[in-house]
């Protein structure tokens, strides 16, 4: 039988190592949606193209073959302009149906993002909002970004995740709400494997109902 699992959230809330985590657990390929709006992003980067236009945004989601493993997704310039870059229709409309066959798959697939459980795979088994308080997120992405080489201020990431939150959750197109049947998960005081196992938890609530 077909397991589809939906895991949405805020920036650097723990979601995708949750997802990665559940995807393990229950054999399943998982796709980190997040990375197709920041290749677009580097695209528009890269090009020089302008991110406050619609069109040239949508000219990049054509180009961004080759950019899903670039070490250069993961920063914060690129997660920004991401941000901002998904507020519109005709880049979300783009990428729609390459998000709804990865969760079509026979057998079922794990998929993080904002949009996941609202839009992309509203039929999903189990749906999770995984959260945390912005202040503990600054700190995971602090420390990320600071592992990988990028060094930044605390107080930047802090900053830049909540206007990231703010774009996020009130733009018209796909804004980033728990739906109406998600399990949430508050993780800010739980470690990942903590957060893993009440997510396997959570999972199989649904499961058996
Ligand atoms: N429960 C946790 N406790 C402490 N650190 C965590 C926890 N979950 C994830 N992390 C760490 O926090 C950072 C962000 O986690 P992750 O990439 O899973 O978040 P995300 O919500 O997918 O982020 P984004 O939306 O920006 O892609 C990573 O370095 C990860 O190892
Ligand atoms: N389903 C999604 C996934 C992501 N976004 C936007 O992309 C930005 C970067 O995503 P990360 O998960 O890698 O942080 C994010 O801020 C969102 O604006 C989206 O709209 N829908």
């Amino acid at each position: 039988m077909s397991l589809v699992i939906a895991v949405d959230g805020p920036a650097a809330s723990g979601k995708g190592t949750v997802a990665r985590g559940l995807a393990r657990h229950y054999g399943l390929p998982h796709l980190d949606t997040g990375k197709l709006y920041r290749a677009v992003a580097l695209s528009l980067l890269r090009w020089g193209g302008d991110p406050d236009s619609e069109f040239a945004a949508l000219r990049a989601v054509h180009e961004i073959s080759g950019l899903m493993d670039d070490p250069e997704l993961k920063s914060e310039t690129v997660g920004g302009i991401a941000s901002r870059i998904s507020a519109y229709p005709a880049v979300r409309a783009a990428l729609l149906e390459r998000q709804r066959e990865f969760a079509g798959q026979p057998g079922g697939a794990v998929l993080d993002g904002r949009d996941i459980g609202t839009v992309i795979a509203p039929q999903a088994t189990a749906k999770l909002f995984v959260t945390a308080a912005v202040e503990e997120r600054a700190k995971r992405r602090h420390a990320e970004l600071t592992a990988a080489g990028l060094p930044v201020h605390l107080e930047d990431v802090l900053i830049d995740l909540r206007a990231r939150d703010e774009r996020d959750s009130h733009r018209s197109a796909a804004p980033l709400v728990m739906a109406d049947d998600a399990l949430l998960l508050e993780t800010t005081t739980m470690g990942p494997d903590e957060a893993l196992a009440e997510a396997i938890r959570l999972v199989e609530s649904r499961r058996r109902s």
